[in-house]
């Protein structure tokens, strides 16, 4: 019989985990994914049943990746809820089995590793679609995930300048106070996006927030929000003019408005770019849709893990 798990909540994952670790770690995962060749990563798509009662929806997250020897589950609630209220709009839980014998070994807050996941991936998108020369980053919305795409992207990239935009002017200014560094506060979408290189929407809108005509021509948008089938950031004209990279085919046309509403064809997965098996149209104006992944989940977890295990034996 095997020992109870160990419980590591979000400070710890926090102080676990870096990007530095994470970014060149899923960047390797995200090609093993796109190799559907083999039976090293298996990851089927997310089940998510409706909380409907409550608004909000709960998925089932699992992967394994074989060689590397991990096997996982999130299990990830989010919900719609009224602007300012006090509850979380996510909540994320992370299973880390031994793939030998099928026990749990650790129980993780999922919540730290869902933001800082969600963001290395961003950050490798743009690593890979964003023209060289990009100066400007955008980021719509001021959330949890507004702040882990700051902190990535301001530690990977030199942008010349980074501007936020928010619904309310109240909480586009706090964020750019909680923040280190300079960041411009907008109050008009429009104004935030034009003219900018490379813009993150991170909203729970479910219509669309950003619009082709204030896209400029070759910049990059990692669109992160609208994970449901019926929900949309990106208008139409934006999705079709666009080259559109995703991390998983499967999940974006099973559950992404953006994808399944506008028509538009998906060109490549991120790792078929990582693979050298699709080409990177940084000339072009590109979108990486990103839907989120249980793979992505299991890689951080281990890397928590192991470190988790290295400060241990240190004890
Ligand atoms: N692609 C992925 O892997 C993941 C995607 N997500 C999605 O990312 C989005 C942001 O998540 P969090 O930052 O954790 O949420 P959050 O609740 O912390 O922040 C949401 C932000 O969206 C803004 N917002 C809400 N409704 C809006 C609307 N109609 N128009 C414009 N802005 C609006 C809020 O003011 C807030 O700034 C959510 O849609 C979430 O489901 C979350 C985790 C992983
Ligand atoms: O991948 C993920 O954890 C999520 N995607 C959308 C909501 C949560």
């Amino acid at each position: 019989m095997s020992g109870p798990p160990v419980v590591i909540w979000a400070p710890a994952v926090k102080r676990l985990l870096r990007y530095s670790d994470l970014v060149p770690c899923l960047e390797e995962v995200l090609g093993q994914f796109s190799h559907r060749d083999n039976a090293e990563v298996l990851q089927p798509v997310r089940t998510a049943v409706p909380l409907r009662k409550h608004h909000g929806f709960m998925l089932s997250m699992p992967a394994y990746m074989e060689n590397r020897g991990v096997l996982s589950t999130k299990l990830v609630c989010f919900y719609r809820r009224e602007e300012g209220s006090p509850l979380p709009s996510t909540q994320a839980t992370l299973l880390l089995l031994d793939p030998r014998v099928g026990n749990v070994k650790a129980v993780m807050d999922g919540d730290v590793i869902t933001h800082m996941r969600t963001a290395a991936v961003s950050a490798i998108s743009a690593k890979l679609l964003m023209r060289p020369e990009a100066q400007v980053l955008t980021i719509f919305g001021t959330g949890h995930q507004a702040r882990s795409h700051y902190e990535v992207f301001t530690e990977m990239f030199a942008f010349k300048e980074v501007r936020v935009w928010s619904r309310t002017r109240q909480r586009a200014d706090a964020f750019c106070q909680s923040v280190p560094g300079p960041v411009k506060a907008f109050s008009s979408a429009e104004e935030a996006a034009r003219g900018a290189d490379v813009i993150v929407t991170v909203t729970r809108s479910t219509e669309p927030v950003l619009f082709r005509a204030w896209v400029k021509p070759g910049a990059h948008v990692s669109a992160v929000g609208a994970c449901r089938p019926d929900w949309r950031e990106l208008d139409d004209v934006l999705m079709k003019e666009a080259v559109v990279y995703v991390d998983s085919r499967e999940g974006a046309v099973a559950e992404s408005g953006d994808v399944v509403l506008s028509g538009a064809e998906v060109f490549a997965e991120l790792g078929d770019v990582i693979n050298g098996v699709k080409p990177a149209l940084r000339e072009k104006t590109t979108v990486f849709k990103s839907l989120g992944m249980g793979v992505q989940d299991a890689a951080s977890a281990q890397l928590v893990f192991q470190r988790w295990e290295t400060e241990a034996g240190q004890r």
